[in-house]
């Protein structure tokens, strides 16, 4: 597994102004809207390319195009539907599978509630997207079910993460890369991650 912690100095300016205490709903949204698309970026420069003939205005060209469908992007509910629209900018043509999972408040391990995986997952590059990556069990139980479900490539962006999150991910799932903001310092006794941004959902969907 590679892990990718973003070296752009957006991303890191964009992270340190969602941790924010006094942050608006409206900018907390904005600007994981603006940090999906620069991670949507850095996770997709190794898609494949064939060269295929195009007819341009002067004349037939062999030009460089996306050799395989667009990847799946799969928001995990409800937080990583903050990331949807910032992602779709830079893969407008990409289905979408949803996956609801919602972490026990008291056991910290996921339940899953709701799951709309597309048909053809097995032909296609699967990009998990979710702010946070914590105790990891959220993105663990969305990689099994992507699996189970004939996906073979599978990537995952997360805006801030927990090295203890990364570690067990790691382990279960060696053939997927990670995409990070920014990678932070631990959990607290909560599972929360610490900085970390508190709970994104809340801060997303205005529930605090
Ligand atoms: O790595 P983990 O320890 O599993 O925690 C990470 C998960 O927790 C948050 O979701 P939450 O359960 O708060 O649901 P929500 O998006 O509905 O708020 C977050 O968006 C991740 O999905
Ligand atoms: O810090 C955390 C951990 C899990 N979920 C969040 O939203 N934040
Ligand atoms: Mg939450």
């Amino acid at each position: 597994m590679a892990v990718y912690a973003s070296n752009h100095p957006l991303v890191k300016h964009k992270v340190s102004l969602l941790r924010d205490d006094k942050i608006s709903v409206k900018s907390f949204r904005e600007l994981t809207k603006e940090l999906s698309v620069l991670l949507t970026i850095e996770a997709t420069t190794q898609l494949t390319l064939a060269n295929k003939p195009l007819t341009c205005w002067s004349g037939v060209i062999s030009a460089p195009l996306l050799a395989e469908k667009q990847p799946t992007l799969v928001p995990i509910l409800r937080a990583g539907l903050g990331m949807l629209d910032g992602a779709l900018s830079i893969l407008p043509c990409a289905k979408v599978s949803v996956v609801g999972l919602k972490r026990d408040e008291e056991t910290l391990q996921p339940i899953s509630y709701y799951q709309n995986i597309v048909n053809d997952v097995s032909e296609r590059q699967a990009i998990i997207i979710d702010p946070m990556l914590a105790t990891g069990g959220t993105a663990l139980a969305t990689l099994n079910l992507l699996k189970q479900s004939g996906c073979k490539h599978i990537k995952a962006i997360f805006l801030v993460a927990a090295p203890e999150g990364i570690k067990i991910l790691q382990e279960a799932h060696p053939d997927v890369d990670l995409f990070i903001g920014m990678i932070d310092k631990e959990l607290n006794e909560q599972g929360y991650i610490l900085p970390g941004l508190g709970d994104a959902g809340d801060k997303i969907f205005g529930t605090l």
